[in-house]
């Protein structure tokens, strides 16, 4: 649905976003994620043409996102981007109207929006008297109404109470299952996680990780715990080649492939100190999205 070929966005001298190879499949949900500052916002802005990029292309269902193309891509692509879009002095309905008459939508476009977000009984009251999460599925109402085939949405979820992020959450499934695309950032990995197909990580404008959340988890290596009556003696030992820190009276041993973990642990036999167990920690997919973006400086 979305592809881009190293996509670029310098400011000044600084290149916010790097060689960005997007690749979003059809009918997915891509949690597009990376922590503040690493450029999701540019590179969101860069596929609705709202930022014009430095370097690279983008191609959108199939067709190059040129001058001659722009109007008619966007006409399928519904967006929402940094605070929700409604005017606070009108109520839900009226706000839903002025949408409705900028695109020329059908009565049933809209009352369909309306109802995917739960907002029909709201549509009388004005939008300042709305909660952030009221405010926000709006926003998604809007740029629902056009049945687009594809949805980006830049941090849905931000500021809202868990019942409000659970609310988005539902409601971006629903819209995936009814066969929208949907590309959703956050620079929180557990609001989307479980909710994005394909996860994209960014860092520093740079691309870190792209694939299922399998494919991360198989990336990672899990801490080695090593059970010690010398944890004190063993992580002096082990702490010349790796990163180990003491847990108690367990050795914890980071980035350790099989090779290197069966290296310490002879190690640690020829200096005679007695092992009592060696294991892999298990990890939470917060675990690696940490280790991934911590290992890159960010
Ligand atoms: N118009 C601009 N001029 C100069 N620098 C900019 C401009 N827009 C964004 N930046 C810088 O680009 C970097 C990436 O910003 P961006 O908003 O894309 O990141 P983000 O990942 O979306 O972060 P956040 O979650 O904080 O919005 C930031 O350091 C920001 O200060």
């Amino acid at each position: 649905m979305i592809i881009t070929h190293d996509l670029g966005k310098t400011y000044g001298n600084r290149a916010v976003v790097d060689g960005l190879d997007l690749r979003v499949p059809e009918g997915c949900v891509y949690g597009f994620l990376g922590p503040n500052g690493s450029g999701k916002s540019t590179t969101m802005k860069m596929l609705l043409s709202l930022v014009r990029p430095t370097s690279g292309e983008i191609h959108i269902m199939g067709r190059p996102m040129r001058r001659s193309t722009r109007r008619e891509l966007l006409g399928h692509i519904g967006s929402l981007i940094e605070s929700p879009p409604a005017y606070g002095h009108l109520t839900g309905r009226e706000n839903m109207r002025l949408v409705q008459r900028l695109l020329d939508l059908t009565d049933n476009q809209v009352t369909q929006a309306v109802r995917t977000v739960r907002l029909r009984d709201h549509l009388e009251k004005k939008v300042r008297d709305y909660s952030l999460g009221m405010k926000q599925r709006l926003g998604l109402a809007m740029a629902l109404a056009r049945e687009p085939r594809l949805l980006i949405l830049d941090e849905p979820t931000n500021g809202l109470d868990p019942a409000g992020i659970e609310e988005i959450r539902r409601l971006l499934t629903k819209v995936a299952d009814d066969g929208t695309t949907v590309m959703v950032s956050s620079h929180l990995l557990g609001e989307i996680d479980r909710t994005a197909t394909v996860l994209g990580i960014l860092g520093n404008g740079r691309m870190l990780f792209q694939g299922t959340r399998d494919e991360l988890f198989a990336r990672s290596v899990p801490d080695v715990l090593v059970d010690t009556s010398e944890p004190q003696r063993a992580a002096a030992l082990t702490a010349r080649w790796h990163t180990s820190r003491l847990d108690g009276a367990t050795v914890r041993l980071s980035g350790l492939d099989d090779k290197a973990t069966a290296g310490v642990v002879s190690l640690l036999v020829h200096e005679d100190i007695e092992i009592h167990g060696v294991r892999r920690d298990s990890q939470s997919l917060e675990d690696v999205f940490m280790d991934l973006t911590e290992e890159r400086g960010l």
